[in-house]
């Protein structure tokens, strides 16, 4: 087993690459702010300009929500659709619900035509809560509703450097290696559990007997498609039978709406904090701030505030000027009152409440402040940053935690990892000696970076022992899911027989059976260097900035126009573009693709490989791109990153790249193209197919 963790240098390790990460976001946005006119943005879909406030009212929570459309003065061809009535569509964006955007002044006349030093001003910050073509509503305030996510991270890191040893429980304890977990026996078949959900596998059944069993932490291992937030919700049932207060987290707004909607349908009575922009419309009832207003505490809040109104309606009627004075006092007070009602009828909701859900960020605000509860509950843990774990398990003196996720798969995006700065603090680090330790500081824990997860470190730290695989997958076609298996889950995944041996051609509507739809794995092997690769600038923000990044990236037009053949292919045989995705390691390549089919097929979905994570779709074309003589496959090289991009499939997975580039990109990559070779429908293609099909198509 490895040392020990020491906690002081795990903290101070953790600041420093905190720092750095903060600092490489703030460079990239002021990068994209400064260098780019408002107008580019809005032509990356980044930003939507010359708008007006159109109206404005008080939301939930008491927020200011504004609405935002078209200014018709500025209604160009490309935008407004002539309707008359001042209203006008809003030109092409790529602005989503729960968006956190800044609205600011445009700079006007003179200054719009010096629009090229980019939007100084940053505006007020908001969160994006309806979208529709002809408006926008943005919820002003900041976005994650108390504390910047950094500064609550930080604060954490900080507690546990200065932590003292009488502050030390068992607990996290455990969590670095000090003390063992307290054994859970490998036999846990005979654990009496009476089953909520009858359908669960073994595997399942096993996993959540060990969570019941643990006493300090438990990893649920749940490989693509396994049914890992199925299995959680059962966990929650089961916990809450025995009577456990939990706290369930996420490291998104999503991760956590996702369990809310699914303990919905067993109608436990639950708790969701969070800005309700930010939630999905189908959990706003479980929200704080809707219960705060409809519950049976609500009520008494109610009437104040109906009080309220009538007082501040009869000020109007009123000249008399002392006493407006006196009904000013009164409503001072009365608000006063207001204040403190909310409060408790909140602090009573939550206290009230055996389960509360939130992101991890969100775990850390004040309306949990003194809260206890028995088991932290944390899904797609091996998504989330080990500082923002920390929140939950220090704010609320955690002693008991289950983490579900998957850690070869791909981890959280760090953007600092390969910034000058970075390199800097590498070198600064190599120049220190090894224990070498500033005053009041932890020593630098060399080769700690960010996407260390404490998923991972758990398992580094404690071995397979702490965890449980669940094993039956319910997404893939088995020769789909074989390589990956083999390769990453030591062989154990096994296909449920509903999906065993699925094809296209089974699909509810009819597909005509093609070379390509009977197959569930093909291959395009562009091998030859006939289909090169090409070096561009990759676009800013395609797509609403999701993936946005600044650097170099690759494409390859000639195995672009491949995948468009094999679109066409799937669906003149009847498949409905809605049900093919194609991924991608590289933006660049996304943009040629997107050029190339999205006119033609709207409903097809395209997406970068890291963008695609934690989705399906019936058929997955995977685009490779990397092909020259040098063998270079950069991220490619990547495991965790081609385990997302063949897992995402459940009946057809078309493989297209250079088996001799690729193949020498490391040994997994070798295996993998040789897999391909023995396993796939392999094809040879020629340029001139794909150029025959440019003229003909
Ligand atoms: N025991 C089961 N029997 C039948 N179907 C199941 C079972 N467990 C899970 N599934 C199905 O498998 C699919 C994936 O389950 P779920 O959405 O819970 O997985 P996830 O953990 O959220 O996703 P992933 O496994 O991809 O991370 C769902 O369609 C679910 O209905």
């Amino acid at each position: 087993m490895p040392e020990p963790t020491d906690i002081p240098s795990f903290a101070t390790t953790q600041l420093a690459l905190l720092t750095t990460e903060l600092n490489a976001e703030l460079a990239e946005t002021q990068l994209l702010l400064s260098s780019t006119s408002p107008s580019t943005l809005a032509r990356a879909g980044l930003a939507i300009l010359n708008l007006n406030l159109s109206s404005q009212r008080t939301g939930l929570g008491g927020k200011t929500v504004v609405e935002l459309t078209l200014d018709p003065a500025f209604v160009t061809k490309s935008s407004g659709s002539g309707k008359g009535s001042g209203s006008q569509d809003l030109p092409e964006h790529g602005i989503r619900v729960g968006d956190i955007v800044a609205v600011s002044e445009q700079p006007a006349g003179a200054a719009k035509k010096n629009e090229k030093t980019g939007l100084k001003e940053r505006g007020v910050e908001g969160v994006v809560g309806k979208v529709g073509t002809e408006r926008v509503e943005v919820v002003l305030g900041k976005g994650s509703g108390d504390g910047k996510e950094e500064e609550r991270m930080n604060q954490n890191m900080n507690k546990l450097l200065k932590m003292t040893s009488s502050e030390m429980t068992p607990f996290i304890s455990t969590l670095f290696g000090h003390s063992s977990p307290t054994p859970v026996p490998s036999d846990l078949s005979t654990v009496n559990v009476e089953w909520i959900d009858p359908s669960l596998n073994d595997s399942q059944k096993d996993a959540i007997r060990f969570a019941l069993e643990s006493r300090e932490v438990a990893l649920i291992h749940g490989p693509p498609g396994t049914g890992k937030t199925h299995t959680l919700i059962e966990l929650i049932l089961q916990m809450l039978k025995q009577g456990l207060r939990l706290l369930v987290c996420g490291p998104s707004n999503i991760s956590v709406d996702n369990i809310v909607e699914r303990l919905a349908s067993y109608k436990v009575p639950m708790i969701r904090l969070g800005h309700p922009a930010r939630l999905l419309p189908s959990v706003l009832n479980h929200s704080l701030d809707v219960l705060t207003r409809t519950s049976d505490a609500a009520e008494i809040v109610q009437d104040i505030r109906k009080e309220i109104d009538a007082k501040q309606a009869s000020i109007r009627k009123t000249r008399n000027g002392r006493e407006k004075r006196t009904i000013y006092n009164e409503l001072r007070e009365l608000r006063k009152e207001f204040r403190e009602r909310e409060k408790g009828c909140v602090e009573g909701l939550v206290r009230s409440s055996k389960v509360v859900l939130a992101t991890l960020h969100g775990a850390g605000g004040f309306h949990l402040r003194n809260q206890k509860f028995d088991v932290v509950i944390v899904d797609e843990a091996s998504q989330a940053l080990e500082a923002q774990c920390w929140v939950p398990l220090l704010w609320l003196k955690a002693s008991r935690l289950v983490l579900a996720g998957d850690h070869l798969q791909l981890p959280p995006t760090i953007k600092s990892l390969n910034s000058k700065e970075s390199k800097a603090r590498k070198k600064e680090e190599k120049g220190k000696k090894d224990g070498e330790k500033e005053e009041g500081e932890g020593k630098v824990i060399k080769g700690m970076t960010l996407e260390t997860t404490l998923f991972d470190r758990l398992l580094e730290l404690h071995g397979p022992s702490i965890k449980r695989m669940l094993t039956t997958q319910y997404r893939m076609h088995e020769t789909i899911m074989r390589f990956p298996s083999d390769e990453l889950y030591e062989g154990k995944l096994v296909a449920a027989e509903a999906v065993k041996a699925r094809l296209l051609t089974d699909l509810p509507y009819e597909v005509k059976e093609t070379e390509d739809t009977k197959e569930p794995l093909v291959f395009w092997d562009t091998q030859g260097g006939d289909f090169p690769e090409k070096t561009e600038d990759e676009e800013i923000g395609k797509k609403a900035g999701k993936g946005m990044s600044l650097g170099e990236s690759k494409s390859n037009e000639l195995e672009a126009a491949l995948v468009k053949l094999h679109v066409s292919n799937l669906v003149e045989a009847g498949l409905k573009p809605e049900d093919i995705a194609i991924v991608t390691p590289y933006n660049a390549q996304l943009a040629v693709l997107s050029q190339l089919l999205k006119e033609r097929y709207p409903g097809i979905e395209l997406g970068s490989v890291d963008g695609f994570q934690g989705r399906e779709k019936e058929a997955v074309v995977v685009s490779l791109v990397r092909s020259n003589a040098e063998h270079e496959v950069g991220f490619l090289g990547e495991k965790r990153r081609l385990n997302v991009a063949m897992t995402r499939p459940k009946r057809h997975l078309c493989v297209i790249g250079d088996s001799d580039t690729v193949g020498r990109g490391s040994p997994f990559l070798k295996r993998w193209m040789q897999f391909l070779e023995d396993h796939a429908d392999l094809r040879y293609p020629n340029v001139s197919d794909v150029y025959v099909d440019e003229r003909g198509g």
